[in-house]
């Protein structure tokens, strides 16, 4: 599953490019305010952040949210005191877009994240054309190579790579990066299994001072309280803030 959604990622991404070529994006991304620190955003506090996610629909749970307005929710959760408004900008199966994200930046003042399956370094422009401030890189998608060069675009443009990792071995690679944003995902992207575990069995892989973050799979304030007690600085959220009341949902998760 995981190698179909990169493929059909990079295909769209291709199609956009016949429209917008890549010189044109990339003076686009050049000409753009620089980013917003997102690692100052996400740095370890006396209580956990939040990383709250614009999710419309997703593979393994179909549609969640209808969210004709994607600036108004991430508003809100600006209000309910999010530090990162994560964007899912995959069209197929997240219903997501780059229109998304563009909306979001214009509505919120902390950094936004591009949330997408980033396999080429076009993308990459794309994102900070868009606004972004962050891009997620996951490691299961990448070959350390292309994971070295996607990283490093990132960083050259002002952004934070979200490094998002899924093993032991991933993390390593993660390690090696030097990656200082490094997500443990939850969830399998290819079985779509959900392991709330994982994180507490890596996270002391991940060296001090980096900033670790335990995505997927928070549907309770029990759920945020076990991460956080197995280490996590921050959780990224999508289905329990599109489906309940974000404001008090995230007073309660940003209290832990
Ligand atoms: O959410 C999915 O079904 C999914 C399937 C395949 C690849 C990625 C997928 N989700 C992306 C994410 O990582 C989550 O949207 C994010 O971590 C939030 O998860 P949750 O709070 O469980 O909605």
């Amino acid at each position: 599953m995981l190698e179909q959604l990169l493929a059909g990622a990079l295909e769209d991404a291709n199609t956009r490019r016949r429209e917008r070529p890549y010189a044109d994006v990339e003076t686009e991304a050049l000409r753009r305010p620089a980013p917003l620190d997102a690692l100052a955003a996400l740095a370890p506090a006396d209580h956990v952040k939040v990383i709250a996610e614009v999710k419309r629909a997703s593979p393994s749970r179909g549609d969640l949210a209808e969210i004709a307005e994607p600036q108004a929710l991430a508003a809100q959760y600006e209000a309910g005191g999010a530090s990162v408004v994560s964007v899912l900008t995959e069209g197929r199966k997240f219903k997501g877009s780059l229109a998304d994200l563009e909306a979001v930046r214009k509505a919120v003042s902390i950094p936004v994240l591009r949330k997408d399956f980033i396999g080429d370094e076009y993308q990459v422009l794309e994102a900070r054309a868009s606004g972004a401030d962050l891009v997620l890189l996951i490691v299961a998608a990448l070959p350390q190579d292309r994971l070295v060069r996607l990283h490093a675009l990132i960083r050259e443009l002002g952004m934070t790579p979200l490094v998002e990792t899924h093993s032991e071995e991933e993390v390593a690679r993660a390690v090696d990066l030097g990656a200082q944003l490094v997500g443990v995902n939850a969830r399998d992207l290819s079985t779509f299994e959900l392991d709330r575990d994982l994180f507490g069995r890596v996270a002391d892989q991940i060296p001090a001072g980096v900033i670790r973050v335990a995505e997927s799979a928070v549907l309770s304030l029990s759920d945020v309280q076990h991460y956080r007690a197995a280490g996590a600085d921050a959780v990224l959220v999508g289905e329990a803030l599109v489906t309940g009341d974000p404001i008090a949902t995230l007073a309660s998760y940003t209290s832990v």
